[in-house]
């Protein structure tokens, strides 16, 4: 086999504008995790023993049961067109992956418009192999710490093996809320965009620029692909984090898709509705990080939440009650407008005085947020970052109670009591800068900023004092995620050795 091709895309987390950025008036914070999916793509180059035997591409997701899909692949010259059929999946005890049919369907029939039917088939060569892996943080891990007789914490997370098999059936995991769906497709549209030689390897170089346009035609693709298996658009912030990474999103407007979103084969051709150079793609992505030496916390509560019948109650109450809802969602823009500037302020601060940002950091770490301020005679460059963190909590506070006014005018449990008494036990330990319910909230999760000053001893971390709360919780089953802010940005590709576990979960036929 040639080598193969992998790109590796995040998870998200969205940090603010739940609701709101599914209007395109309004925008999200959405960071984008250390937590990736990623997808290998090897060409199988030797013939199969029937020399008219079709083009077969099989795809495998080891962390699962029964999870091996085959598909054949017919290209038509004369129609322009391409046929992936899955087999019967019968067959091979499996049930079909609407998700990973709708990606092969709609990449290769790009493919061919793009490059052309004769290069698409060179690159198809006898067949491919795909393999799919999540970060073990995708999938609730209860199970495996649990068959280890490890506690529900961080460093026993770090014990277990990468890409851990879950022991269950795809359609049995209890996923986490990172964005699984839009994570695999977008590793898997863009390792295919790449493999057969649509976009150029540069546009996922772990440097490329992320407006690059092959980055885009992937994030178009993958956006369509996800609305398509998922049945609705939605805002598409969380495929936009796996392009592109952390940002401040603003969503498109779905019209751009709505000539491709029958069922069936397209009635259009694609590329002119995918490609970047189509207007319609109004889509923002402004920069955005969380500042230097604080650390993302998530955990995920496991007790499941139906986000659909949310956002569907959300929004009915916002047609109905549009005086109230609208007064509310412009009050909460722009409070969380003012925490993603704030909290990009102080990535401003540590650019400027790094010596006395990294001060704060420490000294904040120590205290709790209600005595940040409380402090006579701190040097006065000091005290301007103790300020702006100060700021960051109280904002986070103020989306929190906002967040709370939704649900009870909705009728929904956005930050339900349980999760409230959760969060004030967190947020009032010291160094932690603030948290929230992400996303639609409900019961699922919460995430958490917290200082993470270098050089302290683990005791004195405040990650570890939120472990502690988490650990010994008995309201909520808490359960932490190893994920961070990603460091690596959107897609991008990875070399199948330097990723540890792959290359075992690739050779294991
Ligand atoms: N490892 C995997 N291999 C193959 N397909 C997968 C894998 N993980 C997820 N999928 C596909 O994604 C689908 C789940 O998508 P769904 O939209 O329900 O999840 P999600 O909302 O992204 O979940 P979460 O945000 O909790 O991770 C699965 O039914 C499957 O088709
Ligand atoms: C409620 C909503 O704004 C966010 C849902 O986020 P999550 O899947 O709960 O992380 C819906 C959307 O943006 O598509």
């Amino acid at each position: 086999m040639s080598a193969p091709t992998v790109v590796s895309a995040p998870g998200k987390v969205l940090v603010a504008g739940g609701y709101l950025v599914l209007d395109p008036a309004y925008s999200g914070v959405v960071v984008s995790t250390s937590s990736r999916f990623y997808t290998v793509v090897s060409t199988v180059d030797r013939p199969a023993p029937d020399a008219h035997a079709p083009i077969q591409i099989r795809v495998r997701s080891p962390q699962f049961v029964d999870a091996v899909w085959l598909y054949t692949v017919a290209v038509d010259p004369a129609l322009n067109a391409v046929v992936v059929d899955p087999h019967a999946h019968k067959a091979h005890s499996t049930s079909a992956n609407k998700f990973v049919h709708l990606a092969l369907q709609r990449t290769l029939a790009l493919a061919q418009e793009a490059v052309g039917t004769g290069s698409l088939q060179n690159s198809l060569a006898h067949g491919l192999d795909i393999t799919i892996a999540g970060d073990n943080d995708f999938y609730s891990q209860r199970a495996q710490l649990a068959a280890r007789g490890l506690p529900a914490t961080l460093p026993a997370l770090a014990q277990l093996p990468p890409f851990a098999s879950t022991g269950v059936r795809l359609a049995d995991v209890h996923k986490t809320g990172l964005g699984s769906s839009a994570a695999l497709i977008t590793s898997l549209v863009s390792a295919l965009l790449l493999h057969l030689r649509v976009v150029p390897p540069a546009s996922f170089a772990p440097d490329a620029a992320p407006a690059a346009d092959g980055r885009a035609l992937s994030h178009n693709l993958a956006q369509y692909v996800h609305c398509l298996a998922q049945g609705k658009v939605g805002s598409g912030f969380d495929v936009s984090a796996a392009l592109f990474g952390s940002q401040l999103y603003t969503r498109f407007d779905p019209a751009v898709l709505e000539p491709l979103m029958a069922d069936g084969a397209p009635a259009a051709p694609l590329l002119p509705i995918v490609s970047p150079s189509n207007p319609a793609w109004n889509y923002h992505v402004a920069p955005f990080k969380l500042p230097p030496l604080t650390r993302l916390m998530l955990a995920d509560v496991d007790a499941g939440t139906d986000t659909p019948s949310f956002v569907g109650k959300v929004l009915k109450w916002r047609k109905e009650d549009s005086e109230r809802a609208n007064a509310l969602w412009d009050a909460l823009n722009r409070l969380n407008n003012t925490l993603s500037q704030t909290l990009l302020k102080l990535s401003e601060l540590y650019a400027q005085d790094d010596a006395a940002y990294k001060k704060v950091v420490k000294y904040l770490s120590t205290l709790q947020s209600v005595q940040w301020l409380a402090h006579p005679g701190i040097p006065p460059e000091e005290q301007a970052v103790i300020e702006v963190f100060s700021d960051t909590h109280d904002l986070t506070q103020a989306v929190r109670a906002k967040m709370r006014e939704m649900g009870e005018l909705a009728g929904v449990p956005i930050e339900p009591p349980e999760q409230t008494e959760l969060l004030n036990a967190c947020v009032s330990r010291a160094g932690v800068i603030g948290g929230g319910v992400p996303g639609a909230g409900g019961y699922d999760a919460v995430w958490l900023l917290v200082c993470d000053p270098t050089l302290c001893p683990p005791e004195e971390l405040p990650s570890t004092r939120v472990g502690l709360v988490w650990s010994k919780w008995t309201g909520l089953d808490v359960s932490p995620l190893a994920a961070q802010e990603s460091a690596a940005g959107g897609a991008r590709t990875e070399a199948l050795d330097e990723v540890p576990g792959l290359r075992a979960l690739v050779d294991a036929a």
